[in-house]
């Protein structure tokens, strides 16, 4: 690993970086209402997690920001990106047992220590190397990672697989790690014009950034608590319901929302991996100005 010297500049651009990967996860707690998530009003369908149990995971996922920007910084040139991706994957492990630590065990940021380490490095990676674009950076450090993650999973036992190992087998579902392996096409084609272009209040605009990625992705969270594939469609049309309703500026918008949360609560369903995908849209908008 190169050691480059730190100068003021350099030192405040890294701080930036890890700034705003902690202010998009405490952004992405605070908007309300949100269905099927957390929020400061409700912890929806999460009885074991609140908003407290958020900002304590948000604020012990700090130092794994810091880690990834230092270690994308000082990546070796002749190295190729993929080595990038195996030197954070350690850290990320180490992120997962610190955040549980923080939560008392309550898995809230797995995801998005996966996705939000993977862009913050690729962000990082991007300014230190005179790099443009962050999202092909990405796809380079990952690619082969569906193939890869999933190449013996038929070899495990159905009880000890994760719900994405589960559903990949069962309906062929990539998520996370599909999301990924494209570069976050949600958030660079559906969530990140749709923040940049919606007006009203922040909250506002997030609440719409956050329906508009539930009606274009597929969150293996919503599918492993609904038990069906079919959950995808319905949720899809809820979507296109509260969009045609007005959206989150207009009184009969907030209406079905606020209906559709309680949907989501006596069906006991989680949209975890959309929450994911708008603290990596949030990331991307600060670091770009667009918020
Ligand atoms: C690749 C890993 C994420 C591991 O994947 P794994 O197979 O362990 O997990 P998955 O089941 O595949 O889902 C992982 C989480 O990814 C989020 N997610 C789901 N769909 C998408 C999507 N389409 N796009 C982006 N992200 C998606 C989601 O995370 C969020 O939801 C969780 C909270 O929701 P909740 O319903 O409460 O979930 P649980 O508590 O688990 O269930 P209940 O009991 O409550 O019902 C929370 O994690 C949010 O972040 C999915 O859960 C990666 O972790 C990995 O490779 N791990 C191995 C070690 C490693 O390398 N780590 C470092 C990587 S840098
Ligand atoms: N607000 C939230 N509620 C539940 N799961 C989440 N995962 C990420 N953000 C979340």
């Amino acid at each position: 690993m190169i050691k480059r010297p730190q100068s003021e500049e350099m030192k405040a651009k890294q701080n930036k970086i890890v700034t705003n990967a902690v202010r998009a996860l405490l952004y992405e707690v605070s908007v309300q209402p949100k269905p099927g998530l957390v929020d400061p009003v409700s912890s929806g369908p999460h009885p074991d997690m609140d908003v407290f149990t958020f900002l304590d995971s948000s604020v012990s996922l700090t130092a794994y920001f810091k880690a990834c920007v230092q270690t994308a910084w000082s990546f070796n040139d002749e190295a190729t990106l993929p080595t990038l991706f195996e030197q954070i994957r350690p850290l990320g492990i180490q992120a997962e047992a610190t955040m549980f630590d923080a939560t008392s065990g309550i898995n809230t940021h797995k995801g998005a220590v996966f996705s939000l380490g993977i862009v913050v490095t690729a962000t990082a990676y991007a300014e230190s190397h005179d790099r443009q674009d962050v999202f092909k950076i990405v796809k380079e450090m990952l690619v082969g990672l569906v193939e890869r993650d999933f190449s013996k999973v038929t070899e495990k036992a159905e009880n000890e697989m994760t719900a994405g190992e589960r559903e990949y087998v069962h309906f062929g579902i990539t998520g996370i790690r599909g999301e990924a392996e494209h570069g976050y096409l949600t958030v660079t084609q559906v969530a990140l014009p749709q923040l940049s272009t919606a007006r009203g209040t922040l909250n506002e605009r997030l609440l719409d950034t956050l329906m508009a990625i539930v009606g274009h992705s597929v969150d293996t969270n919503l599918v492993k608590r609904a038990g069906s594939i079919d959950i995808i469609p319905w949720a899809n049309d809820q979507v296109s319901r509260y969009f045609l309703a007005g959206g989150s500026r207009t009184e009969a918008g907030m209406a079905y929302l606020k209906q559709l949360n309680q949907v989501f609560l006596e069906k006991n369903l989680s949209l975890g991996g959309s929450a994911d995908l708008l603290i990596v849209t949030i990331f991307v908008a600060l670091s770009q100005g667009i918020i």
